[in-house]
């Protein structure tokens, strides 16, 4: 067993000596059983949120009222959720209520897909009744039971199932992908929150050019986040080579395809949530490679962009190009690593040598003149030396 188990069987142990089952459940089985490396566990137990605290010493509320609760445990936290089937669902999102049952198999039976409905003891044995290792041995996504219910239960399920194509380059079963163009207008219902969280997954995967193609097939895509009337930038994406990109390269490489204007730009971004930070770096981006498209780099926009923003801005220029990889990002690096100074900290004077030298007050002609000395330095006008620029800055003020 691998360790990321094995250090969670102390824990299983004690809920079993307090009279209750556990099982290891959800995407860490199917990752097992595929041989991927597991980031966390799951558990589902018999025992309720309040017998669990009771077991537990430590422990946090996460969701009790969905039956999850967070045990810490030596230096690990654990998700413990409560064996349960759901109530009603009366708006394609969460039950309105959830039943805390003693039973495996009804817990295991509401789940989405067969792959994601297999449990395992502590000893390694899985239990599967919906044949989730034949799918996972046969490389398909189907639901378990009717494609239909587990959708309306859940809306979410549908961009799951074209993420789970894209990390898993599994195919989706006819039954599940009908339901999936048959139902993909209840992603409507769906919070915006949940849907990034999916669809930035969906953008990392290894197979993400199937998935894509997926969310065009079935129409989901049309209830994604401003992304209704961008079908042809969708499919204009999946023309380019997208294995090298990180997923703010891709967020940037989609930007620049739609192509709208920077205000639009940003709208489109906040209406998926975005964090600030990374709306920001994309739209950058996005700006650099227009403004690559229509002139090579110089010592003044090499500077201005910054090293990050160059490295991305080149590999979606090539992309955008269909030209190889390696040549020209090397030539760029090299270019940029050459400059002068790669920021205004690393100038060798301050704006208190300046009025120091001068003998007046500070004011708006200090940050003036250090604009002009930068600009003097990365054209490599002058040294980037104190003395070599008060010899130079005196020459000027003679001319
Ligand atoms: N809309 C959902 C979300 C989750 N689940 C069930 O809850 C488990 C755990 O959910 P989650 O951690 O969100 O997904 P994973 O399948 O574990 O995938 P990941 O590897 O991304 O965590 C899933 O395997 C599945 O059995 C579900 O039935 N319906
Ligand atoms: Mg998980």
């Amino acid at each position: 067993m691998m360790p990321i188990f094995k250090k969670a069987i102390p824990l299983f142990e004690r809920i079993e000596q307090a009279g209750f089952e556990a099982y290891f459940v959800g995407g860490c089985v199917r990752d097992y059983i595929l041989g991927k490396e597991i980031a966390d566990v799951d558990i589902a137990t018999s025992a309720t949120p309040q017998e669990v605290k009771k077991v537990f010493p430590r422990t946090i509320d996460v969701g009790i009222e969905h039956g999850t609760v967070v045990v810490l445990w030596d230096k690990d936290t654990y998700e413990l959720t409560t064996f349960r089937t759901d109530g009603e669902y009366i708006d394609f999102r969460r039950p309105s209520d959830v039943t805390f049952i003693r039973n495996l198999e009804e817990d295991l039976k509401r789940r989405d897909f067969t792959m994601n409905s297999i449990a395992m003891d502590k000893e390694g044995h899985l239990i599967d009744p919906f044949h989730g290792q034949e799918a996972i041995k046969q490389r398909i996504i189907k639901t378990v039971g009717s494609a239909t219910e587990r959708f309306h239960e859940d809306a979410l399920r549908m961009m799951r199932a074209v993420r789970f194509v894209s990390q898993l380059s599994f195919s989706i079963e006819i039954e599940t992908l009908q339901a999936l163009r048959k139902y993909a207008i209840l992603l409507e219902n769906i919070a915006t929150e949940r849907k990034t969280v999916e669809f930035e997954k969906l953008l990392q995967g290894e197979n993400r050019k199937a998935a894509l193609q997926l969310l065009l097939d079935t129409g989901l895509f049309q209830y994604l986040p401003g992304m209704s009337n961008h079908e042809k930038s969708l499919t204009q994406l999946l023309q380019y080579n997208l294995k090298e990109l990180s997923n703010i390269e891709m967020w940037s490489l989609l930007l620049f395809l739609i192509d709208i204007s920077p205000t639009e730009t940003e709208l489109f971004l906040r209406k998926w949530k975005l964090p600030v930070k990374k709306m920001k770096l994309a739209k950058s981006i996005v700006d650099w490679l227009q403004f690559r498209h229509h002139s090579p780099w110089d010592n003044d926009s090499l500077y201005k962009a910054g090293r990050e923003i160059i490295l991305s801005v080149e590999r979606l220029f090539n992309i955008c190009h269909h030209q190889p990889l390696c040549t020209s990002i090397s030539d760029v690096k090299e270019r940029y690593e050459g400059l002068m100074i790669k920021n205004r900290q690393e100038l060798a004077v301050s704006g208190h040598d300046l009025i120091e030298w001068s003998g007046q007050k500070g004011g708006p002609w200090v940050k003036g003149k250090l604009d002009l000395i930068e600009k003097a330095v990365l054209h490599g006008e002058v040294d980037n030396k104190r003395e070599s620029i008060r010899e130079w800055l005196l020459n000027c003020n003679q001319n």
